[in-house]
């Protein structure tokens, strides 16, 4: 693998001619990046750009890695829905991307990547059989298996009780380690956790906002995670701290 690269993302994003936003923004290389912001703001839009999708509108800019190299075949991405596909079992589903590039999956690391995410005795269903939760977390398993040195995840945990939540972004967090890795998140907490650092998204731009002083994934009983996520909350729901 390739060193995880930077990415930069720097233009402006009209959608049917209205300016969805102006942005600069750096991922940086090898860290955890939390991008927050309101529903509509252009999350899962910045994602869909640096991706190189169709996003419905005209985005003016340029998107670069820090090496200069594509990032064609280099970033897993994991979308707000789980587009597993229902006619293959779970297990056929997360090594859908080794089969669609003609290579020989790895069933053993497929199963134990299962195992990981808790799905060890649903490998052979259909998605259709699994409650949304577990579908999230097949789909989790299908990005990570895919062991990227860039990885997207659009509100990857959205779905799941507390405590589910919890292990997944210890074991995301644990697996995605030194990678480049763009969370979108509508929780003030989970980015407390989880960010080397925090983007907040408008219209006019990405905010910056500073990170609890401890490595993550943070504990979520840590007075700075509290102070971070309460903060965070104040600030995005436009009322004093
Ligand atoms: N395919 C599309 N065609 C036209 N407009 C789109 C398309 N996809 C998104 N948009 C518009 O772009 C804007 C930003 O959408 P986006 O999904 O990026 O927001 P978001 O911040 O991720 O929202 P949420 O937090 O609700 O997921 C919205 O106004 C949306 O209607």
């Amino acid at each position: 693998m390739t060193p995880p690269p930077a990415l930069r993302l720097a233009g402006q994003h009209r959608v049917d001619a209205r300016r969805l936003f102006d942005v600069d923004m750096t991922l940086a290389a090898g860290a955890w990046t939390c991008l927050l912001g309101p529903s509509g703001v252009g999350k899962s839009t910045v994602l869909r750009l640096l991706l190189g999708l169709e996003t419905g509108g005209a985005f003016d800019g340029t998107i670069t890695a820090s090496d200069g190299q594509p990032l064609a075949g280099r970033i897993s991405y994991m979308a707000q829905s789980d587009l597993l596909l229902p006619w293959l079992t779970v297990i056929d589903n997360i090594m859908i991307g080794d089969r669609l590039r003609g290579a020989t999956p790895d069933r053993d690391r497929a199963s134990a990547m299962l195992a990981r995410v808790g799905l060890q005795d649903h490998a052979h269903k259909k998605p259709a059989a699994l409650s949304g939760g577990m579908r999230q977390r097949a789909a989790l398993a299908r990005t990570l298996l895919e062991d990227r040195a860039v990885v997207f995840l659009d509100e990857p945990f959205s779905a799941l009780d507390a405590g589910t939540r919890a292990a997944m972004q210890e074991l995301a967090a644990e697996l995605l380690h030194g990678r480049t890795v763009l969370l979108v998140t509508h929780d003030p907490a989970e980015a407390a956790r989880l960010a080397d650092h925090i983007l907040i998204l408008s219209a006019t731009g990405a905010q910056s906002w500073p990170v609890p002083a401890l490595p993550a994934p943070r504990p979520v009983s840590a007075p700075e995670v509290w102070a971070c996520q309460s903060a965070l909350l104040s600030h995005l729901r436009g009322v004093p701290a």
